[in-house]
């Protein structure tokens, strides 16, 4: 959290001043009642008017500042948080495919979403408040020592004692925020894993069970949330007893010393303003340090992922081939895959009964999945010692899970990346899907919110559109097709397998036998 404050040094010193400008406006307005009781009480109405004015102008610089502190706090608090954020996206970008896949997508949501709200309210507000608490308890004691040396001390002796006790709760405190933090992530996870259920238990007639799964983690977020505003509760009653105590010696040793004359009487409202100041701040510092404490160690979750590059990059040059390749995913399902090599232009068809392995090699070609036993090679260097990027700018791969952007149908083909009108059209001519993005309102400027806009066969044709405009050497087709009618498919189909310098693997449950003479080699896997 410091390494986000420190970025921003400068603006926040600037509002560390405008704090120290409030604080000090408000101090002073204390100690004034003490002259304008003594003008008061001597019947000097010009000096006391005066002294009005002055206090007024005080006020006039206090309302100013706290004007400004809210707005620059509130800018700081948003660069920082979306600092924080942009480096979690930074590391979940640097993941490679298993440790991505080690969460699910709604943890990330969470983190970017929850935990920033969490870290915004609980823990950068709660540092200001802890500041802004901390200069005004310094400028209260500064004030104290303009009055009596001996009220100080008592003053400063009780402080420390509110301070120190409601230490006690901390661990309490983090281990309740630590249980709402669990909660709140698995409440997201049910209500996303069953919301996007709703097709399934509508036509079952079963809706119902969204409410009765949803509120049994909304039932344990409430219980959890409870649970900490108890040991919060607890805390605040020990903190207040000790304030009250507090606030009552002070005034009893001050009206001591004014009995005794020592003291004015204008003091005594003056104490009374500071002492209640003095330890009203105090409690609230203890309130947003336990706060602030209990949330602050949530950045410890996030994973600091270093984008993996030392691998050998290369550009494909001649064969992929395996030999003795198995895979496990745990120690119920093995893989076992036969020898195989895929030569630079050839084409391939890869069959094989359900859950013989094929998705299983495909993640292993692309390099999401990296250990694996046995021979695996991309020409003469091991899968295993590859830049997983290099096989990414080598491999163009099209799966069954068509994912839209909520962005335009052209960024959607290029990713960001440039390329020409032409090669677009080209591309999207190949997949048969220029006629339709040509029929949609604003054609390639279109923007699609998402899968939904699309039909599964229309999404399917922009993927394949994106693999033809990427050009890359090797083609991974997972049921690439499923979606296309049969007159679109077989097109589509053609186009890809004439590509002539392109490796071509292509997945099928349905290999049609006058489709086999159109690939160089059909690997049955069983
Ligand atoms: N994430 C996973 N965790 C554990 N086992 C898995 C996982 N993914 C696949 N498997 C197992 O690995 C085996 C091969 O699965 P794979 O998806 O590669 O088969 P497939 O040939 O593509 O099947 P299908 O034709 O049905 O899509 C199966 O027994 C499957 O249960």
């Amino acid at each position: 959290m410091k390494k986000y404050i420190l970025k921003h040094k400068g603006l926040n010193i600037l509002l560390l001043t405008i704090i120290i400008v409030i604080a000090t406006m408000q101090t002073s307005a204390s100690l004034l009642i003490i002259p304008l009781t003594s003008a008061l009480k001597s019947g000097e109405s010009l000096k006391f008017f005066k002294l009005i004015v002055v206090l007024g102008l005080l006020y006039l610089i206090w309302i100013i500042a706290n004007f400004f502190k809210i707005i620059l706090q509130a800018n700081i608090t948003q660069i920082q948080i979306n600092d924080i954020r942009n480096d979690i996206l930074v590391n979940i970008s640097n993941m490679d495919y298993q440790e991505f896949h080690s969460r699910k997508a709604e943890d990330y949501v969470s983190w970017i979403t929850n935990d920033m709200n969490m870290i915004e309210t609980e823990v950068f507000d709660n540092y200001y408040i802890i500041i802004e608490c901390i200069i005004e308890i310094i400028l209260t004691l500064f004030a104290f020592a303009q009055l009596n040396l001996i009220v100080l001390s008592s003053v400063f002796v009780l402080g420390t004692i509110m301070a120190i006790v409601p230490n006690i709760y901390n661990k309490k405190m983090k281990k309740a925020v630590s249980k709402i933090s669990e909660e709140n992530e698995e409440f997201t996870f049910i209500s996303n894993n069953y919301l996007t259920g709703f097709d399934l238990l509508f036509h079952n007639g079963r809706t119902l069970v969204i409410i009765t799964r949803i509120r049994k983690v909304y039932e344990k977020l409430k219980k959890a949330k409870i649970n900490q505003s108890k040991v919060q509760a607890s805390m605040m009653a020990s903190v207040l007893s000790l304030n009250v105590f507090a606030q009552l010696s002070t005034l009893s040793f001050t009206g001591y010393y004014i009995i005794q004359g020592s003291l004015a009487l204008g003091a005594f409202m003056t104490v009374s303003n500071l002492s209640s100041t003095f330890y009203n701040n105090i409690q609230s510092m203890i309130s947003a340090y336990s706060r602030a404490k209990a949330n602050g160690n949530i950045l410890d979750k996030y994973p600091v992922v270093e984008r993996d590059d030392l691998g050998i990059s290369k550009d494909f040059d001649n064969i992929i081939s395996s030999k003795n390749l198995t895979f496990k995913y745990n120690d119920k399902s093995t893989i076992t895959y036969p020898s195989f090599t895929f030569s630079k232009g050839k084409k391939y068809a890869l069959i094989g009964s359900s859950g013989s392995g094929k998705s299983t090699l495909f993640k292993l070609l692309i390099g999401d999945l990296r250990k694996y036993q046995g021979n695996l090679n991309f020409d003469n260097d091991s899968y295993s010692e590859l830049d997983v990027s290099s096989l990414h700018n080598n491999i163009s791969i099209v799966d069954q899970s068509s994912h839209i952007f909520s962005d335009t149908v052209r960024n959607n083909l290029t990713l960001g990346l440039e390329f020409t009108d032409q090669e677009i059209r080209e591309a999207t001519d190949k997949a048969q899907i220029t006629d339709y993005i040509e029929s949609l309102e604003n054609g390639y400027e279109t923007i699609l919110k998402d899968t939904g806009d699309l039909s599964g066969g229309q999404a399917q044709r922009i993927s394949l559109a994106r693999a033809l405009l990427f050009n890359r050497n090797i083609f991974l087709i997972d049921e690439g097709t499923s979606s296309l009618d049969k007159e679109n498919a077989r097109k589509v189909e053609d186009t890809i397998l004439k590509m002539k310098d392109k490796t071509v693997i292509m997945i099928t449950h349905h290999l049609r036998e006058e489709s086999k003479k159109d690939f160089d080699e059909v690997i049955e896997l069983s």
